[in-house]
């Protein structure tokens, strides 16, 4: 593929990742030749079967693992160039991560939490408390900055997560199953906040086995055993439901 077919606005390309754990006769394929592009201002939720290899989609285009073979481009940089500090420095600058468990620090408070990830990228304590505090009124939780997580409602945890994700202009957010462990009306208020985010300007994959979720992406990617085998636009109602029947 040509450097310069990647435009501006395309945050994330896979092209033709495959992934096989172990070798030999224990080899698994979890990924077998998968494209998928991200642009900003663009939702893709990931579905499928347990096993269809969601979660190792995700933590390729995180660069949390190579890929065995194929290419991953990160707001334009191969992935497969990159030296170790300039991928830990992508990972800081570009991705965020929301997980099921929310993943906050319990000893820090919501601001803290919120402005780690920016100290531990060296920026002056000052600069990134405040960049912190911008992120958490990103999602309506500046009145409770100096909470620590216990004292946070689940979907209060996970709206910190997504603040946490977004800090500091980080334009990919990569979520997996992050209302798992939420009751629906607070799962639906915290994909509100990611969606709100997306539209914003960043990009997002959002990994679910819930439909109900999925509709707040633009397009559903469904894969089966390591394949997209299935794509749907939101703005294409009839082919979501063909796709889903
Ligand atoms: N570290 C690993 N070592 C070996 N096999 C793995 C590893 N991680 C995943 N797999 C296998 O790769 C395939 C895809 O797994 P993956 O976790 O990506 O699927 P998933 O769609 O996210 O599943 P789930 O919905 O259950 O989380 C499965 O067969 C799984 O057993």
């Amino acid at each position: 593929m040509s450097r310069a077919a990647i435009g501006a606005s395309e945050l994330l390309r896979l092209d033709a990742v495959s992934m096989h754990y172990g070798s030999g006769e224990n080899s698994v394929t979890a990924l077998s030749g998968v494209d998928l592009s991200v642009r900003r201002g663009e939702l893709v939720a990931i579905m499928g079967a347990s096993g269809s290899g969601k979660s190792t989609l995700l933590t390729i285009a995180g660069g949390l693992v190579t890929p065995t073979s194929g290419e991953v481009i990160v707001d334009g940089e191969w992935l497969r160039d990159a030296s170790p500090k300039r991928m830990a420095a992508i990972r800081r600058r570009t991705l965020g991560f929301v997980f099921q468990d929310f993943n906050l620090v319990p000893a820090l408070t919501a601001h803290e939490n919120v402005s780690l990830p920016l100290e531990l990228d060296g920026w002056k304590t000052g600069k990134a408390r405040r960049a912190a505090l911008d992120a958490l009124r990103l999602v309506e939780l500046e009145d409770r900055a100096s909470h620590f997580p216990d004292d946070l409602s689940g979907g209060q945890q996970q709206r910190v997560a997504i603040a946490r994700a977004v800090v500091g202009g980080r334009s990919l957010i990569l979520a997996d199953e992050p209302t798992g462990a939420l009751d629906s009306q607070t799962g639906e208020l915290v994909l509100r906040m990611l969606r709100t985010r997306i539209d914003e300007g960043a990009g997002g994959i959002l990994v679910t086995h819930d439909p109900r979720h999925a509709a707040w992406a633009d397009r559903i990617v469904f894969l089966r055993d390591g394949r997209v085998v299935d794509e749907s636009r939101r703005d294409d109602p009839t082919a979501l439901l063909g796709a889903r029947a």
